[in-house]
């Protein structure tokens, strides 16, 4: 599982998150503005508020006398409707760029990244549930935020000249619901950031679990699952309850803390009131006043305590994507493209784009090491792949052929010595380049949910002819191409499948004219006749190429110029 990056930097404002999403510097501002506005309207009301029940209790004005201060609190009350109502479309409208512009960075990241390192299930959760958890921090959190930067500053404000010994109860005991909620706030993180472990291990698994299903029921072993299924989501529900019950305490603390605060403001103005500090009408009103300012002022902060809990989620998901976003890119690897607006409209109407590699290269592997995590590196290999011939790797099962075909791809980077096209080092060439020049079958290829032809037209950058993806199919003997394929292939055979994917390496080497061509395994599931009436089929592919295969099959070892074992 990927770990939590270790400096985290969630404290009030995510300076990476705000620096990453584009506008949110400017709904920061709209905030303030709300702010603002909404401390106005506070003030103005609890003003009018205070004005109305002297005035009718203690001045004895009439309902006629009253109206203006009526009609202005309803506009007030409305004012505060509308302010909330535009803050929450604000907030909303932030939250949806900022997780759009996160899932796209972090996208083209991940394609930049060497493939197979990352569990799909738990960074599909990562990039779907977990930035979507980003929504609490910038619809609840953040306005939040701005509003305890600003109100308790107006309010104090006001009391300063109505009562100031309110103000100097207020300002002593305001700094307590920060101080509390930063106490709080440290268990908080690393509860929520277990927590959300806990949610990505159970996506991995619930993902594994699923695709291996199949297998499970054949091996009877499907029921056993139940257990670990229940220990996951135990585990996930015993963190969940640990942070609800961090988030309902300091909910607690801080409206405790708050509650005691308002209390002596409101026994110190009772007092003044029943011995005549604060006599009259205009006594009243100032009592009132600052009855109804002292739990305002405490609020906004108590507010940005619960809802630090409900955001805690998405900011440690966050880290996570901030995680990925820092990894290194491979080696030669172009900077992330402009993600395309929408799917077809996108693709360039030039039907050519010009393989970098003119001709068929010399590949040379130069005493080159691969390692896997946790594994014995894989012996040095010293090979050298002829230009515009056929090689052919026949090195027993594991030896590392499919390795180092994804390696020539920049799939997998070599921890020790070299591999270089015509003498020139990968890592000092373009790999988005590299990889234009070279069509791959791989041993499983990924198939779509589709039709055959829909399967096959993938090959290309652009939307290839009709009759140039019926002539692969044809050439590689892959099934009818309105044949319906769904997801992961299922509907085919796996020989099929593998037709598919060799028909998918055949537009591409004729459309795109790439010089290199990479086959894991191309005929591993045919019965002989179909093997060789695909190699037939091949024949014209292979020449001024470099082509280089991992097989064992005596057919395929018959049709190459070379053959290489380790
Ligand atoms: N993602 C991975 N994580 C860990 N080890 C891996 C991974 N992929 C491959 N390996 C290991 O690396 C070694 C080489 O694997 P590779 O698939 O390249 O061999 P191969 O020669 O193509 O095998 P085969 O002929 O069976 O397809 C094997 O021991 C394999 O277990």
């Amino acid at each position: 599982m990927t770990q939590l990056a270790p400096k985290p930097d969630t404290g009030a404002f995510d300076r990476r998150l705000l620096h990453r999403a584009k506008g949110a510097t400017v709904y920061i501002g709209v905030c303030a503005g709300l702010g603002l506005a909404q401390t106005a309207c506070v003030i103005a009301g609890a003003w009018l508020i205070a004005s109305l029940i002297a005035g009718a209790f203690a001045g004895g004005r009439d309902l006629a006398s009253l109206a203006p201060e009526l009609v202005g609190l309803a506009a007030v009350l409305a004012a505060r409707a509308l302010l909330a109502s535009v803050q929450e479309a604000a907030a909303h409208r932030a939250a949806a760029g900022v997780k759009s512009g996160l899932r796209r960075q972090a996208l083209d990241k991940l394609m930049h990244l060497p493939s197979g390192t990352r569990h799909t299930g738990e960074t599909a959760n990562l990039l779907v549930r977990g930035v979507d958890a980003l929504d609490a921090y910038f619809a609840r959190y953040l306005p939040q935020l701005v509003l305890a930067a600003i109100v308790p500053v107006g309010v104090l404000a006001v009391m300063v000249v109505a009562y100031p010994p309110a103000a100097l109860i207020v300002l002593l005991t305001l700094p307590l619901i920060p101080l509390f909620g930063i106490l709080i706030g440290r268990y908080t993180k690393a509860r929520a950031e277990r927590q959300w472990a806990s949610t990505s291990a159970l996506a991995h698994h619930f993902a594994d679990l699923v695709a291996g299903l199949p297998t499970l029921k054949a091996f009877g072993r499907a029921a056993k699952q139940a257990g670990a299924i229940e220990a996951t989501t135990g585990e996930y529900r015993r963190r969940s309850m640990a942070l609800l019950r961090v988030a309902f305490c300091s909910a607690l603390v801080l409206e405790l803390a708050a509650s005691l605060s308002v209390a002596i403001v409101a026994v110190t103005v009772g007092v003044q009131l029943v011995e005549g500090g604060l006599a009259g009408a205009a006594g009243l009103q100032t009592a009132l006043l600052v009855l109804i300012l002292a739990p305002e002022a405490y609020l906004p902060l108590r507010n940005v305590g619960a809802h630090y809990h409900a955001s805690a989620e998405g900011l440690a998901a966050a880290e996570q994507v901030f995680g990925i976003l820092a990894e290194a890119p491979e080696p030669g690897a172009e900077p992330a493209p402009e993600a395309p607006q929408t799917g077809a409209a996108a693709l360039p109407s030039a039907p050519h784009i010009a393989p970098p590699l003119r001709r068929a290269p010399t590949i040379m592997f130069r005493r080159t090491v691969f390692a896997y995590p946790g594994r014995d590196p894989l012996p040095e290999l010293s090979l050298t792949v002829p230009a515009a011939q056929t090689t052919v790797l026949t090195a027993r099962s594991g030896a590392g052929k499919s390795t180092l075909l994804a390696a020539l791809l920049g799939f997998r980077r070599p921890v020790g010595g070299s591999i270089a096209f015509d003498g020139t080092d990968l890592t000092r060439l373009d790999l988005e380049a590299i990889r234009r020049s070279v069509a791959w079958l791989p041993q499983k290829p990924v198939l779509i949910d589709g039709t055959v032809a829909d399967n096959v037209r993938l090959a290309v950058p652009y939307e290839p002819s009709d009759p140039a993806v019926a002539k692969a199919i044809a050439a590689a003997h892959a099934p009818d191409g309105r044949r319906r394929v769904a997801a992961s292939g299922a509907g085919l055979s796996a020989g099929e499948a593998a037709r598919v994917g060799l028909a998918r390496l055949l537009l591409r080497a004729d459309l795109l004219d790439t010089p290199v061509l990479l086959l894991d395994e191309p005929t591993a599931h045919l019965d002989a006749d179909t093997e060789r009436a695909v190699l037939e089929s091949f024949e014209p592919y292979r020449e001024n190429r470099t082509v280089l295969i991992a097989s064992h099959r005596d057919a395929v070892r018959a049709i190459a110029d070379r053959e290489v074992d380790w």
